[in-house]
């Protein structure tokens, strides 16, 4: 139902993007991908002159039961003490985002009452998701024309990996990968943690809405959120790393229509990253092997995306520089 009216792209706008773009002092097709960059903004922000005023990375902190099952190669106390790290501006999040004048939102999501253990029961119950995933509309307030997700939760690459091996198959090997940097025990722990809970939860998996109930944490339904807001606000969003994606795929499964606004900022090393990327159909703008999350990858990906912006915009078109055409 939610899903029910989701806004079209405008042609209009991307019509007239490409008419404005084949006038640029440049060979056809010169820029690449940032010439379907701007198609991509003016296409979702429903205008022919799309514009990056409000650029915002939103971070979601949550704790998660199933860091008791030692899957995390950090305590789960690092979770609220990187929020403070946020909050005072030393984190890498916080340079990214002031090095290209992005705005920065921190959400704090119940830290000291972490997700029960999925190893042992649902993750949330009914009410908590729901209200969770509510909870992230509140992203694209305040006039944000562009939207990043960003997340910080000790284990929350395990919930990740189980949310993957759900929707797509396991075993969890397939899905898993060093997170924080466990060791190889870590690893063995981490993928027995999302096997056990397989078996638990089996029979529930087949509906994305009660996977992220069972096995998703509290910045994943958030997130869920706030990229279904902005897909039902005209907000272009850009797509961070492996914990991100758990998001954007449990909506792409539920209709991958719900994620046609997302572009993937960058690919992670982490797990199947790649993968899952490739099966929502996303070819990753950055590939730097980074993998901290914080919405790290979007954040310089929209770096990208607003030099894109600003070549289309500004620079000359052939008759106002007195630049010779193609064929003349
Ligand atoms: O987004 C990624 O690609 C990514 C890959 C590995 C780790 N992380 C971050 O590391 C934390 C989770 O790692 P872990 O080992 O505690 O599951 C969490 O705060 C994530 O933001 C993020
Ligand atoms: C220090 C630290 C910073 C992070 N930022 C996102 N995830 C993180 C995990 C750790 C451990």
């Amino acid at each position: 139902m939610l899903f029910a009216n989701l806004p079209a792209p405008s042609e209009e706008a991307v019509a007239a993007v490409r008419a404005r773009d084949a006038q640029l002092t440049k060979p056809p097709g010169a820029l690449g991908r940032l010439e379907e960059i701007v198609e991509w903004l003016a296409a979702w922000q429903g205008v022919a002159e799309p514009a990056i005023a409000r650029p915002l990375v939103a971070v979601y902190a949550g704790n998660h039961g199933v860091v008791a099952q030692g899957v995390s190669a950090f305590p789960a106390s690092v979770t609220v003490q990187m929020v403070q790290n946020f909050m005072s501006g030393g984190a890498a999040i916080n340079q990214i985002c002031k090095a290209h004048d992005i705005g920065l939102k921190v959400y704090e999501l119940a830290l000291e009452r972490p997700t029960q253990d999925f190893t042992l029961a649902p993750a949330m119950d009914e009410r908590e998701a729901a209200a969770t995933f509510a909870y992230g509309f509140e992203a694209i307030e305040g006039g944000v024309d562009l939207l990043a997700p960003g997340e910080m939760g000790i284990g929350n690459t395990t919930s990740a990996a189980a949310i993957y091996a759900a929707l797509y198959g396991g075993p969890a090997s397939r899905w898993t990968g060093r997170g924080t940097g466990v060791d190889e025990e870590g690893l063995a722990r981490k993928n027995a943690a999302i096997d056990a809970a397989l078996a638990l939860h089996g029979p529930h998996l087949s509906d994305p809405l009660e996977i992220l109930r069972r096995l998703g944490g509290r910045e994943i339904a958030a997130m869920m959120g706030a990229i279904t807001a902005a897909r039902l606000n005209n907000v272009p969003v850009v797509l961070d790393g492996y914990v991100v994606c758990a998001a954007a795929a449990l909506l792409h499964a539920m209709t991958p229509d719900a994620v046609a606004h997302c572009v993937a900022g960058h690919v992670s090393p982490e797990g199947g990253h790649r993968e899952v990327l490739a099966r929502m159909g996303k070819k990753p703008l950055l590939d730097l092997g980074m993998r901290l999350g914080e919405g790290s990858g979007a954040g310089l990906a929209i770096a990208i995306v607003k030099t894109a912006l600003a070549c289309h915009r500004d620079m000359a078109t052939f008759e106002s520089a007195g630049v010779s055409g193609k064929d003349a």
